[in-house]
């Protein structure tokens, strides 16, 4: 029975999960295979993107094809049932590592221009800001997401609680953000009653327009809005903040998500630059212009340039940034035994999971010399910066939250289709004059927004569509039937584009029998201290928010609640009828690679793969009428509670079990699992068999695994490794191999 439908795609991503996929995707493989049922894969790594946007510089030998585009495809099939784990979404800095390691390996893909000139540099640097930031999740979100932590995982947390650092009332730590002059005080919303084709247009101040972009082509039904954040009003902000981080003498530390933002927020971080360090980037700002210096790629951007420069000028310069450190209040490093701060690199602080990790932290970050201190977290856009200060204020009149007793926030978050800020990319400019943005309907002239901007302003426009809200809308009435837990919509009436939803979300709840059900709408802010009141009484609740706050709270209350997000069951009911099942709500964990290459240890849980492959085979049983595959998802979920029970996750110390040996134990219980059910015979003989294999074997599989730990590992590069090698490196127990490729379905 192999048809297209019953077929898996499993990403080949980056970084940690991609090395876990090695050692694990053969086992999935090995299992399908008893159900007929192919697990074939696609390469959506950085690496794979790049090349396969650059065809054109490879020998034909080196091409890869455009998975990306083939899964963006795929998911508008109700046929669709993939598996996607978490890809780096790039920064600059993270592009041009890859693109150098690529050109090393023989592949003649060309530099990333910095600032292009010719026709032909344009449309390099085009291509690579395709590449660039979040790319891939807009793509193949073809529907709203479901994310939610088992009960399987809670109950684990409950008993097992990870750490969680005390808060007391004195702590100095609080979140700073801007109380005009962003993107939520200038923003404007509307809902179109027709369908129409608008343009963005800008008008200087002697009344010269240039069309930004014409022919966007906008839905009937459709939410539309326009905002700026003003470049003055930010860098004032900032000043105000270093000043005041100074006076009350805790960390400076910004957060912000230029990887999803990929636009706007390099930007905003780039202005956090250039301010914290105004002396020198002033002093210098003559050569800087002439060197390319690119503050939105951060510090470090800076210091490599420098490299190149001769010995006395550069001692100067770096003399001159160790100088702003005098005036300045210390600053939150992401890794102080190598001086690199939150300035450093664009994609080193991100918001969804560093604000959480901070609260974890009793709201404390390291400083310079390796201590943890206060800190003054600044989130400048203060859309949805308030909640994590009614978080903090939670926790200090309250103490830290207790993962012992608390209950569990999941989500229902809207992001189909490019909603809101996903849909911003190609509509976000920084304004190189002062004058008007408009929009514009093209039919009849009529001026849809205009804002009057300056030069250095960030002027962007974001839509979703009216199906995307029906279905989330639908997504939540149905969580909250199921659960029984009350579902909260996160949504300000004073905020313009909430207020459109709001109308909306009234209207679509209409459709839905509610009856019984508790559905309720709250500020972000408001929400928030209600499901904190809520989980703190043992009970469950459902936020249903918009794009952004997906994001953010899908780390935020799994890191409280079980330690890490990428426990979660993470399911995008595809809008077509297809599945999309991503593996936790969490990120590729470069620290995860140093530790590897290091000394051979591996501490990725791979546990959000484990829930979401059960999720996607259930997908599979229901869609494709395959009982063999339902007797799959079921017994891939005992298995997983089982592991997390008998404690064979993995750990974070070398030479303990690592992510290939929870692997194996996730094998051996699956195995056994098919064993010992009885609802289809056949797969209880063919697992049997395998089941005693893998335990007999147990001690020399652990012992082979274990070998492989305790020294440096040469996977031969990072964003491109050798496919031999890394391989080898995650499939060490021969035993194991053998075992597995002795199985014949
Ligand atoms: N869906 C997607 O495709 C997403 C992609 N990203 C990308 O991931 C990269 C890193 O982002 P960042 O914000 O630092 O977030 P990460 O989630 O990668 O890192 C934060 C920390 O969370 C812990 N963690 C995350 N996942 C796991 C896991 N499976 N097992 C064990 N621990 C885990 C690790 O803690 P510890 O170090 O203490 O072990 C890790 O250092 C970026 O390139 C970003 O663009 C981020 C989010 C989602
Ligand atoms: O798309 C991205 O860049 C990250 C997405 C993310 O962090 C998430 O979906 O939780
Ligand atoms: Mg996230």
């Amino acid at each position: 029975m192999s048809n297209a439908e019953s077929k898996i795609f499993y990403t080949l991503t980056d970084e940690a999960p991609a090395l876990a996929t090695r050692s694990l995707l053969p086992i999935f493989q090995t299992f399908a295979s008893a159900c007929d049922v192919d697990i074939d894969t696609k390469d959506i790594s950085l690496a794979g993107r790049i090349l396969a946007n650059f065809s054109h510089y490879l020998k034909p030998e080196q091409r890869v094809p455009d998975a990306l585009a083939e899964l963006g495809e795929l998911v508008l099939q109700p046929s669709a049932n993939v598996i996607k784990t978490p890809n780096i979404s790039a920064s600059i800095p993270q592009i041009r590592a890859a693109v150098a390691e690529l050109q090393a390996k023989g592949f003649a893909i060309p530099d990333l221009p910095d600032d292009p000139q010719t026709e032909e540099e344009i449309e390099i640097r085009a291509i690579y800001e395709r590449v660039k930031g979040s790319n891939v999740n807009p793509v193949i979100r073809e529907g709203n997401s479901d994310r939610r932590a088992p009960a399987a995982v809670k109950n684990y947390a409950r008993q097992n609680p990870h750490s969680m650092g005390e808060w007391l009332p004195s702590s100095k730590s609080h979140v700073s953000t801007m109380n005009g002059g962003d993107f939520r005080s200038s923003e404007r919303s509307m809902t179109l009653r027709k369908a129409c084709s608008v343009k963005i247009e800008f008008t200087d101040k002697y009344g010269n327009k240039t069309v930004k972009q014409d022919g966007i082509e906008l839905l009937k039904g459709e939410v539309i809005d326009a905002m700026f954040m003003s470049k003055k009003a930010l860098r004032k902000f900032y000043e105000e903040q270093i000043e005041d981080a100074k006076n009350k003498g805790v960390l400076f530390s910004l957060h912000v998500k230029a990887t999803m933002m990929k636009v706007s927020h390099p930007i905003v971080f780039g202005h956090a630059v250039t301010v914290f360090y105004k002396d020198v980037y002033e002093k210098y700002a003559t050569l800087f212009e002439e060197l390319n210096v690119q503050p939105n790629n951060g510090l470090g951007n800076l210091y490599n340039i420098i490299k190149q420069i001769s010995g006395d000028l550069r001692e100067k310069i770096e003399a001159d940034i160790m100088a702003c450190y005098k005036d300045r209040p210390a600053i939150a490093m992401v890794d102080s035994d190598k001086g690199i701060s939150n300035l450093h690199v664009p994609s080193d602080v991100i918001v969804d999971a560093s604000m959480p990790a901070m609260i974890r932290n009793s709201g404390k970050m390291w400083n310079m010399d390796g201590e943890l201190q206060d800190a003054k977290a600044v989130i400048p856009e203060s859309t949805y910066a308030y909640i994590y200060q009614e978080v903090i204020d939670y926790c200090k009149e309250h103490g830290a939250l207790d993962p012992t007793k608390i209950g569990s926030v999941s989500n229902v978050g809207l992001m189909a289709q490019k909603a809101e800020e996903y849909g911003s990319h190609d509509k976000t400019y920084e304004m190189q004059y002062g004058g008007y943005m408009r929009v514009i309907d093209e039919a009849d002239g009529m001026i849809l927004f205009e804002h009057a901007v300056e030069e250095g302003d960030i002027w962007r426009m974001c839509q979703v569509k009216d199906a995307p809200i029906q279905d989330w809308v639908k997504l939540a009435v149905t969580r909250a039937r199921k659960t029984g837990s009350p579902a909260v919509f996160w949504l300000d009436k004073n905020r313009p584009h909430e207020a459109q939803l709001i109308i909306k979300v009234n209207e679509y709840l209409k459709d839905h029998d509610t009856e019984g059900l508790t559905i309720l709408i709250m500020s972000p802010a408001e929400a928030t201290r209600y499901s904190l009141e809520v989980i703190n009484e043992g009970r469950d609740v459902i936020s249903v928010t918009g794009n952004v706050l997906r994001d953010y709270l899908t780390d935020l209350f799994p890191i409280l609640e079980v330690g890490t997000s990428a426990k979660m069951l993470s399911i995008v009911p595809l809008m077509n009828g297809g599945g999309l099942f991503e593996t936790g709500a969490g990120g590729s964990a470069p620290k995860h690679v140093q530790q590897f290459v290091k000394e051979g240890h591996l501490r990725w849980d791979s546990l959000g793969e484990f829930l979401a492959t059960a999720a996607s085979f259930e997908h599979l049983a229901d869609a494709t009428d395959n009982a063999k595959a339902d007797v799959l998802a079921k017994t891939l979920d005992a298995a997983t509670s089982k592991l997390l029970t008998e404690g064979k996750s993995p750990s974070r110390k070398v030479n303990e079990l690592d992510n290939r040996g929870s692997h194996y134990y996730l094998a051996l219980y699956w195995a056994e699992a098919l064993a010992a059910q009885n609802d289809d015979a056949d797969l209880k003989t063919k697992f049997a068999d395998l089941a005693k294999q893998l335990a007999d074997n147990e001690a020399k599989i652990v012992e082979e695994l274990n070998a492989a730990q305790g020294h440096e590992v040469d996977i031969d590069g990072y964003y491109y490794p050798s496919e031999e090698k890394a391989n080898a490196a995650m499939r060490p127990s021969e035993t194991l191999n053998s075992i597995l490729a002795g199985f014949t379905a």
